[in-house]
């Protein structure tokens, strides 16, 4: 079989996302690369994970006439009525750290009892591809939220993250170990599903 090449562009800007994007590929085979920093930025207003993952991997496929794949992701805090949601990034405001959405999230559920700090996060993928169209997929882990954080890898909320039945962060696993549980990785796990059933479609 010859060696095949696939050329993608991660449509995002989050370097603990490409990292686990290129991980997840290397496996594949595939040849995906980040968007530049001077890529086209996107505005995220819709108001659902699928809705903004779309949004950035259209805009990027267009704008590169190449196929794009993007994520959407965020926590869902059940204490907080599913906040802080499709707004995680922007949770202490526009342009907010990680560590400003960590210290916030931890402000609004210190009243909280561990009982009732359940959460998951979620991610949506998108794959826009020039003149076919749009793939959608979606993945989740179930855990819950700290009050203090733990671990040094990974990123956002990681270290705040328990993963349910386990006594861990997101921040105290390796990258490969998230890779194989993480939201975003089962959504590309269902995302490549659906390229296979494609591909047998025609
Ligand atoms: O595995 C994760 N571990 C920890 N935190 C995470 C994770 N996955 C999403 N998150 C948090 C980070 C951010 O607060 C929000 C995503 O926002 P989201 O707009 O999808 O990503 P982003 O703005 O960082 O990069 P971009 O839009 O360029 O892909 O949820
Ligand atoms: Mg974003």
């Amino acid at each position: 079989m010859g060696e095949i090449r696939t050329k993608l562009w991660l449509a995002t800007k989050n370097q603990g996302k490409v990292k686990e994007f290129q991980h997840f590929f290397a496996e594949l085979g595939w040849d995906v690369e980040a968007v530049p920093q001077g890529a086209p930025d996107v505005v995220e207003d819709r108001d659902t994970f699928a809705g903004n993952a779309i949004k950035k991997a259209e805009e990027i496929a267009k704008h590169y006439n190449m196929p794009a794949l993007a994520d959407d992701s965020g926590l869902e805090v059940d204490a907080l009525g599913g906040r802080p949601g499709v707004y995680s990034a922007r949770f202490a405001g526009e342009d907010a750290s990680d560590e400003q959405n960590n210290q916030k999230l931890l402000a609004e559920l210190a009243n909280v009892g561990e009982e009732s700090r359940g959460a998951r996060f979620i991610s949506s993928i998108a794959l826009a591809r020039p003149g076919r169209e749009t793939l959608v997929s979606f993945g989740t882990v179930e855990g819950s939220i700290l009050f203090a954080e733990r671990g040094t890898e990974g990123f956002g909320y990681d270290p705040l993250f328990l993963l349910a039945d386990r006594n861990r962060t997101l921040a105290e696993i390796s990258l490969a170990e998230k890779n194989s549980l993480s939201h975003r990785a089962n959504a590309l796990r269902s995302m490549i599903e659906m390229l296979k059933m494609e591909a047998g479609d025609e």
